[in-house]
C-alpha cells in the first residue's frame, strides 16, 4: 500500500470523528468508507493486513454509534430517514411545524405496516435499502420486536442472542463483515465491537490457514440461523479477479452451484453495502414483489415449468440468485469435459410416452403408430421418422405392369412372394436369401420392381434412400440404421428396399467422411444380422445402376444379384401396347413392329418417353387458335407418324459402352443365366 493511500485512509478516519457530523452523516460516511476500503482491497490497493487494521480502527471509532440504542443518535437509519424527510419539509416552510418525533413516527400507519411486513416475512427487506444483510437462511429485518432499531445492541439487554464460533478459512465477505457492524439487531448479545474484538484480521495471522474463531451473530429470533455456515471459508485468499468478482457480487459457477445446493450464498460473493438483501435460499428477497422483469432465459424456464408442471428442470434457475453472474453458460455445471448438449433442445423423455398414447388411440387425433417394447431404446423422433416417412405406400403396381424381365420377376417371386406365403416350406436350405441386389442400366424398372414387391409381397415394406439415413448430427445416422432394422424386426415379414444403394454402401475408401463410414459399417452389421438370423424374415432389396461401386462386403451380403437389363423387343412392345391401350391410338401390328425395331437399345424409361412424345403429336397438329376451344374427342388419334416424329427426338439413354460394363459385371457377380 502506498503511503499516499494510507494517509488518505487515516485522514478520513479522523475526519469522521469530528463532532460536527450528525449521526446519519456519520453513518453515511462510515458506509462510504467501508465501501472504499472494500474497493481498495478488491483492487489490491490495500493489503489484507491493512484492510483488517482499518476495519478494526473504524469499528473502534464508531462503536458508540453502532452500539447505540438511541433512535436519535445511533445509526438508526430507518428513523433517520423519516426524520430527515420531516426536517426537509420543515425547511421548505418555516411556518409548518411537524409533529413528527422519533416516537410518533413509529405510530404512523405506513410505518407500522412496514414494520409488520418486516416482522411477518423474514425475507422482507425492512432494513434501510442501503444496508446489506446476508444470513444463511434468512434475511433479517431490523428487529423482531417491531422496533426499527438498526444499531448493534449492547450485550446487557439482549439475552436471547446466539453466538457461534466460525472457523475462518481463508475468505469471508468484507461486506458481510460490514453487515456485522452495521446491522446488529436488538436481540444481539454481541456488539459489533465485540465481534471485531474477537476477530483476528488477516494481516495478523496470514500464515495460518484459519484466522481464529470469529463469533458470528445470530440475530433473527429464535429460529434464526447463523450469519455464516460453519464451513464457509473466508475470501481473503481469493485472487484479485475473484476478489473483484466477489466484491461486485459476481459468483463463479461452482459457487452458484454450491449455493443453490446448500441454500447458502456463494462463498466470497459479498455484495457492496448498498446491495439488496438476499434470502438464504438464494432468492432475492424483494424480487417477487418488486420486479416483474424476466430475462429470456428466466421466461423460458417459467414456460417450461408451466408446460411440464413439477418436473425437475435441467437448468437451475439462475434468477434465484440475483447477485450471480448471468453470463453465457453460467448455469452449466458440466464443465469443460461435460457431455455435449446440442444447441437444439433435446426431445423430452416423455415424448415416447406421448407417442404411445397416440399409438394406443389416445386423445390425439394423429394416426396410430405401431410401437413395440423393443423400440423403447430408440428416440421417438427416429422411430416416427422411419414409421411415417420411410414406409412406402405408393400406388399399386402389379407384376404385369413390368414388361419383360421374366427371369428377374420369377426369381423375385421365388425369393419374396412364395416364402412369405409358405414359410413352412421354405425352410433350411430352401430358405430364401435375405438380400437381393437389382442392378442394371438406368430406367430399366428396378425401382418399379421394388414398388411391385411392396404391393405384392404382403410384407411390411420400407422404402428408404441413402439420404434419409444420413444426418448432420454425428451418430444419428447409425441410430437411424439400427432403428430401421429394429422396426423391421417388429413388423415381420418385412422388406427393406434401398434404392440407389451404391450411395449408401459404396466402397470404403481412405479419407472418406467418418460419419458415412460409420453408417456404412452399421448397415453391414445390421445386414449381417438380418441375413444370418434364421428367425428373422427380413429381406433387404437394393437397387443400383452402379453395381461396380458397391462395397465387396455389401455385395456378399446381397447374395442374389439380379441383372435388370434393357428391355428386349417383346418387352418394349409390351410397354408400348400397355401405354397405348389407355390412349386413342390407331397402330397396326406392322407399325408396332416398326416402332420396336427402331427403338433398339431403349430402356423402359426411354420407351415411356417415346410414347409420351408420340402422344403429343395429335395436339401439335391442332391450330393454335383452336387449342382453347377444341373438344377432347375431336383430338385425333395417335398414329405411326407421331412415333416416327418422336423417334427423331427421343434417343436411347444408355450407351453401348455402358451396357458392356453392366454385362461384364453381371458375368462376374450376377446370378442371371
Ligand atoms: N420393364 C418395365 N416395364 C414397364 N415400364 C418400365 C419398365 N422399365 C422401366 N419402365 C418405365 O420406366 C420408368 C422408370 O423405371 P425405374 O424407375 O424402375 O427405373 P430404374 O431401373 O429404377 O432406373 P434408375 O437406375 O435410373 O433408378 C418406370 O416408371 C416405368 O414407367
Ligand atoms: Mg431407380
Amino acid at each position: 500500500m502506498s503511503s499516499v493511500h494510507l494517509n488518505e485512509w487515516q485522514k478520513r478516519s479522523f475526519d469522521i470523528t469530528s463532532g460536527t457530523c450528525t449521526p446519519e452523516q456519520k453513518a453515511d460516511a462510515y458506509r462510504a468508507h467501508i465501501l472504499d476500503i472494500q474497493y481498495a482491497w478488491a483492487n489490491s490497493d490495500l493489503s489484507e493486513a491493512c484492510t483488517g487494521s482499518l476495519f478494526r480502527k473504524y469499528t473502534e471509532k464508531y462503536s458508540a454509534i453502532i452500539d447505540s440504542d438511541s433512535a436519535e443518535t445511533g445509526l438508526n437509519n430507518y428513523a433517520d430517514s423519516i426524520l430527515h424527510l420531516a426536517r426537509c419539509q420543515r425547511n421548505d416552510s418555516d411556518k409548518w411545524e411537524s409533529s413528527l418525533t422519533a416516537e410518533s413516527v413509529l405510530k404512523l400507519k405506513c410505518v407500522q405496516g412496514m414494520i409488520e411486513a418486516g416482522t411477518k416475512s423474514r425475507n422482507a427487506l425492512v432494513a434501510p435499502a442501503d444496508m446489506n444483510v446476508v444470513v444463511g437462511d434468512e434475511v433479517c429485518g431490523n428487529a423482531d420486536d417491531g422496533h426499527p432499531k438498526f444499531a448493534g445492541s449492547s450485550s446487557t439487554n439482549r439475552p436471547s442472542t446466539k453466538t457461534s464460533a466460525i472457523p475462518l478459512g481463508t475468505r469471508t465477505g468484507i461486506a458481510n463483515m460490514s453487515s456485522l457492524f452495521n446491522d446488529g439487531p436488538p436481540n444481539t448479545g454481541v456488539s459489533a465491537t465485540s465481534v471485531f474484538g474477537n476477530l483476528e484480521m488477516p494481516g495478523m495471522s496470514s500464515a495460518k490457514p484459519t484466522i481464529g474463531p470469529l463469533l458470528a451473530v445470530s440475530h433473527c429470533g429464535a429460529g434464526s440461523s447463523n450469519l455464516y455456515a460453519a464451513n464457509q471459508p473466508t475470501f481473503f485468499s481469493y485472487s484479485n479477479s475473484t476478489k473483484r468478482n466477489a466484491f461486485y457480487g459476481i459468483a463463479n459457477e461452482e459457487d452458484i452451484d454450491s449455493f443453490q445446493t446448500h441454500g447458502q450464498r456463494p462463498q466470497g460473493c459479498s455484495a457492496p453495502p448498498d446491495a439488496r438483501s438476499y434470502s438464504g435460499n438464494g432468492r432475492r428477497a424483494e424480487e417477487s414483489s418488486l420486479t416483474s422483469f424476466k430475462t429470456a432465459k428466466e421466461q423460458m424456464l417459467v414456460e417450461q415449468q408451466k408446460k411440464y408442471g413439477n418436473q425437475p428442470q435441467r437448468t437451475p434457475a439462475m434468477s434465484s440468485y440475483g447477485g450471480a453472474k448471468k453470463s453465457l453458460g453460467a448455469s452449466r455445471s458440466r464443465g469443460a469435459f461435460g457431455k455435449f448438449v446440442p444447441p437444439v433442445a433435446k426431445q423430452d423423455e416423455d415424448e415416447y410416452g406421448r407417442m404411445l398414447t397416440r399409438a394406443s388411440g389416445g386423445p390425439s387425433s394423429e394416426p396410430k403408430l405401431p410401437v413395440d417394447e423393443r423400440l423403447k431404446n430408440f428416440e421417438p423422433k427416429i422411430i416416427e421418422l422411419i414409421m411415417s416417412e420411410i414406409m412406402d405406400h405408393g400406388s399399386p403396381v402389379s407384376w404385369d405392369d413390368i414388361a419383360g424381365l421374366e427371369f428377374a420377376k420369377a426369381t423375385i417371386k421365388e425369393i419374396v412372394v412364395w416364402p412369405m406365403l409358405r414359410p413352412d416350406i421354405f425352410t433350411g436350405l430352401r430358405g430364401p436369401p435375405k438380400g437381393i441386389l437389382l442392378f442394371g442400366p438406368p430406367g430399366t424398372g428396378k425401382t418399379l420392381i421394388g414398388k411391385c414387391i411392396a404391393c405384392q409381397s404382403g410384407a411390411t415394406f420400407f422404402s428408404i434412400s441413402a439420404s434419409s439415413l444420413t444426418s448432420k448430427w454425428v451418430g444419428e445416422g447409425e441410430k437411424m440404421v439400427r432403428a430401421l432394422f429394429a422396426i423391421a424386426r417388429c413388423h415381420q415379414p418385412a422388406v427393406i428396399f434401398i434404392d440407389e444403394i451404391d450411395s449408401l454402401l459404396s466402397q470404403r475408401v481412405d479419407g472418406e467422411h467418418d460419419s458415412s463410414r460409420r453408417i456404412k459399417t452399421e448397415f453391414l452389421v445390421q445386414l449381417d444380422g438380418a441375413t444370418t438370423s434364421a428367425d428373422d424374415r427380413i429381406l433387404v432389396v437394393g437397387a443400383t445402376n452402379r453395381p461396380q461401386e458397391i462395397d465387396e462386403a455389401a455385395r456378399r451380403r446381397l447374395a442374389k444379384r439380379l441383372y435388370i437389363p434393357l428391355p428386349e423387343a417383346l418387352a418394349r412392345k409390351q410397354i408400348v401396347v400397355n401405354l397405348m391401350s389407355q390412349e386413342n391410338c390407331r397402330l397396326g401390328d406392322e407399325e408396332f413392329e416398326l416402332i420396336i425395331q427402331q427403338s433398339e437399345g431403349f430402356s423402359g424409361a426411354d420407351m415411356t418417353q417415346l410414347c409420351r412424345e408420340a402422344a403429343l403429336g395429335p395436339i401439335r397438329s391442332i391450330q393454335i387458335t383452336d387449342i382453347s376451344t377444341i373438344a377432347p374427342d375431336q383430338v385425333r388419334a395417335i398414329v405411326y407418324t407421331d412415333f416416327k416424329d418422336a423417334l427423331q427426338t427421343v434417343r436411347p439413354s444408355v450407351s453401348s459402352k455402358d451396357l458392356k460394363l453392366y454385362e461384364d459385371w453381371n458375368k462376374t457377380f450376377g446370378c442371371s443365366r
